[in-house]
């Protein structure tokens, strides 16, 4: 059985608010929908005929706790403080006019007052609030009438299927579509795509196409909130313990196979010895260099035993002597051997420079705990071969593909040379080597025309391929830029976002594209402007790629610097490519890269880091010489 949707009521009525047992609606609702098989009423609430306090918890419940409904009852009236609908009507993404008409006409078959009403309904993102009379007669028609559709539309919600595929048929039973689960569905799709108008039909002349951008500009924040969101760990693999293991992320807690050290082992460098024997001189009669031996030899009171460190201590032996405290006494006829050797050291005391079975670790102790990066430092892959373990599951990674668009673009080895109004493809060449250097890997897609068909066949070719799919160019205001509608006309994915308030990289866009037998297939779909692809690269694909991988403990460093330089701000948030330099006293400096454009990828190439500048306000237009401002490193310092 799925698990219930969550819901939340709201009982608005200052009257209610200031004695709870006037709530006769709050419970009512309550009632019939915790009656209802398939939900849970997760929150209950009384608030004021107060828009801030309606605001409060309308934002909170659907913000912060994803609940999937929020039914409001009260306020809906003529009185002047009767503002329910007009306060949540601004927090609707989507209005749901079917709902309300519903309710409106229920209502109105009972009563001509219900006309006095006004009920309102929509969604905030993923959650679906409806605002119900105050009345509780009225709040129980009303819920009578939703109740044998909500279920319906909270499935579509939740799974996200598209209004093509909601068939009859699945409008008669709420079973999912072969192959498709509700797991699946559920990560599907995060954020319910808030267009503010229509985006370009694939099959419209340019004549109808639109003149302001559809999406959106959010800030870098939320976008980065929004693809974490919709970015899941690939699932886990069995590798051997090696060097190809740097960088992966352990996908469970590991136990040693073996004690540490696995016999007695000596300390030092010396004599094994019973320490209650005391100084004197003794006959040594054996000797343990450190090496695999087949059984332990035992040592008898008035015997010592040559050991070097790491060496097998004998049975019988409880102390190991430093060579430093003891003299030789004779030698073999030979001359080769120690035949007696003098013990110097008094008080020795039993268990002195002796590692005793398992003391480093037990067989079974905790080494690495689920999560643990391997390092480069290596000492994490040192700690596991040190107890015995071969093989460990790590979070899988994901593969990436990667596309140029553009009818304008040629391959850099191309044999003709450019005509005119041709460049080289360069974006390509960077990603991929983005990508590769960050420890991913990279499946090259080639170069794609502007033409719709050909960029719906390479993107339904990558799906099958790769979890993450890197496109540049073709998503802003042109009449060729066809891979926003395209992603969603064809490829029916979600476009989460299509704009980000940044400078360079506005048109970012960030789309999953379900698929029917595997999780939804990431797509950045990234500005053309060279830079704005690599900056875009860096801030918002590195870190997914990185959590798919396991990786959530770095992300984005950033660093203040000290700019060498006046900078002017911009009206966007920018991220001003600098180079960053340690100086003798330690403090690091940024120098510009020169001109910002976005097209200058001479502006990147000599970059380590990109300063993190606010937008321009009226009483700050510039960053002044000397000042400290944060700094996103993307490569490493000459030091
Ligand atoms: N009317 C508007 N025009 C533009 C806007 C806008 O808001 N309104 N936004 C500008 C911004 S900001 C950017 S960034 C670019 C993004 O453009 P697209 O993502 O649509 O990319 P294209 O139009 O395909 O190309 C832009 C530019 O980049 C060059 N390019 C493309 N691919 C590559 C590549 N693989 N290697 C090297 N260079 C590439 C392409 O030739 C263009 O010069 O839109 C602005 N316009
Ligand atoms: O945002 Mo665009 O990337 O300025 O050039
Ligand atoms: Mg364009």
């Amino acid at each position: 059985m799925d698990k219930p949707f969550t819901v939340g009521i709201v009982t608005v009525s200052d009257s209610s608010f200031s004695n709870n047992e006037l709530d006769k609606s709050g419970p009512l609702i309550g009632e019939m929908i915790s009656s209802s098989p398939g939900y849970k009423v997760v929150k209950k609430t009384i608030v004021p005929d107060e828009p801030a306090e309606i605001t409060k918890v309308v934002k909170h419940w659907s913000d912060d706790l994803a609940l999937e409904v929020v039914l409001l009852t009260g306020g809906t009236g003529f009185a002047e403080r009767d503002q329910t609908p007009e306060t949540v009507q601004p927090l609707l993404t989507r209005v749901t006019p079917g709902i309300t008409q519903l309710l409106m006409n229920v209502s109105l078959t009972k009563t001509p007052m219900a006309a006095l009403s006004r009920m309102t309904s929509g969604f905030r993102n993923r959650t679906l609030i409806v605002t119900l009379p105050g009345s509780p007669k009225a709040c129980r028609e009303n819920l009578e009438a939703l109740l044998p559709i909500l279920s319906h539309a909270l499935d579509l919600v939740r799974n996200q299927r598209t209004r093509v595929q909601v068939t009859h048929a699945a409008l008669a039973s709420s079973h999912l579509p072969p192959g498709v689960t509700v797991h699946q569905c559920v990560h599907q799709h995060h954020h319910i795509p808030k267009h503010l108008g229509k985006t370009n039909d694939l099959n419209a002349p340019v004549t109808k196409r639109a003149r302001q951008s559809p999406y959106p500009m959010i800030s870098v924040d939320e976008a980065k909130q929004i693809i974490y969101k919709c970015t899941r760990s690939i699932t886990s693999e069995t590798m051997e313990v090696a060097q190809d293991l740097v960088g992966r992320v352990l996908d469970e807690d590991v136990f040693a196979k073996e004690p540490v050290p696995g016999y007695r082992a000596s300390m030092v460098d010396g004599y094994a010895v019973i320490a209650s024997d005391g100084p004197g001189i003794y006959p040594v009669t054996q000797v343990s260099v450190a090496s695999g031996q087949d059984q332990t030899p035992t040592l008898q009171s008035g015997q010592i035993a040559r050991v070097t460190t790491g060496g097998l201590v004998p049975e019988g032996a409880d102390a190991v002597v430093m060579v430093e405290d003891t003299t030789l006494a004779t030698v073999t006829e030979d001359g080769k051997e120690e035949a007696t050797v003098q013990i110097h050291a008094e008080n020795v005391c039993a268990g002195s420079n002796i590692r005793p079975i398992g003391s480093d670790c037990q067989k079974g102790d905790l080494v690495c705990t689920k999560g643990t990066i391997i390092s480069t430092l290596g000492s994490e892959l040192g700690l596991l071969a040190s107890v015995g373990v071969t093989h460990v599951d790590v979070v899988g990674k994901p593969k990436v593909g990667v596309f140029s668009s553009g009818n304008e673009l040629r391959e850099l080895h191309a044999a003709q040379p450019l005509r005119i109004g041709e460049i080289r493809d360069s974006n390509r060449m960077t990603l991929m080597a983005a990508i590769t250097q960050a420890g991913f890997e990279a499946v090259d897609f080639g170069i794609l025309s502007d033409d719709v068909n050909h960029i719906r066949a390479a993107f339904q070719l990558a799906l099958t391929k790769v979890d993450v799919i890197i496109s540049t160019g073709g998503v802003s205001m042109g009449e060729a830029d066809w891979i926003k509608p395209m992603l969603e006309q064809s490829l029916q994915a979600t476009i989460h976002f299509g704009r980000v308030m940044m400078k360079p990289a506005k048109p970012t866009t960030f789309a999953t594209i379900p698929r029917a037998h595997s999780d939804p297939c990431l797509a950045f779909a990234l500005p053309g402007n060279p830079v704005s692809a690599t900056v875009a690269f860096y801030l918002f694909v590195l870190p997914a790629l990185r959590r798919m991988s396991g990786v959530i403990q770095y992300e984005n460093t950033t660093l203040p610097v000290t700019i060498k330089h006046d900078i002017q701000l911009d009206s966007r948030p920018e991220y001003h490519r600098v180079q960053v330099q340690v100086q003798a006293d330690g403090k690091l400096v940024a120098t510009s890269t020169g001109s910002q454009q976005s097209s200058r990828m001479l502006s990147m190439s000599l970059a380590n880091g990109l300063l993190v500048l606010p937008p321009s306000r009226p009483d700050k237009h510039v960053v002044l010489k000397g000042e400290q401002v944060q700094c996103m490193m993307v490569g490493s310092f000459q030091i």
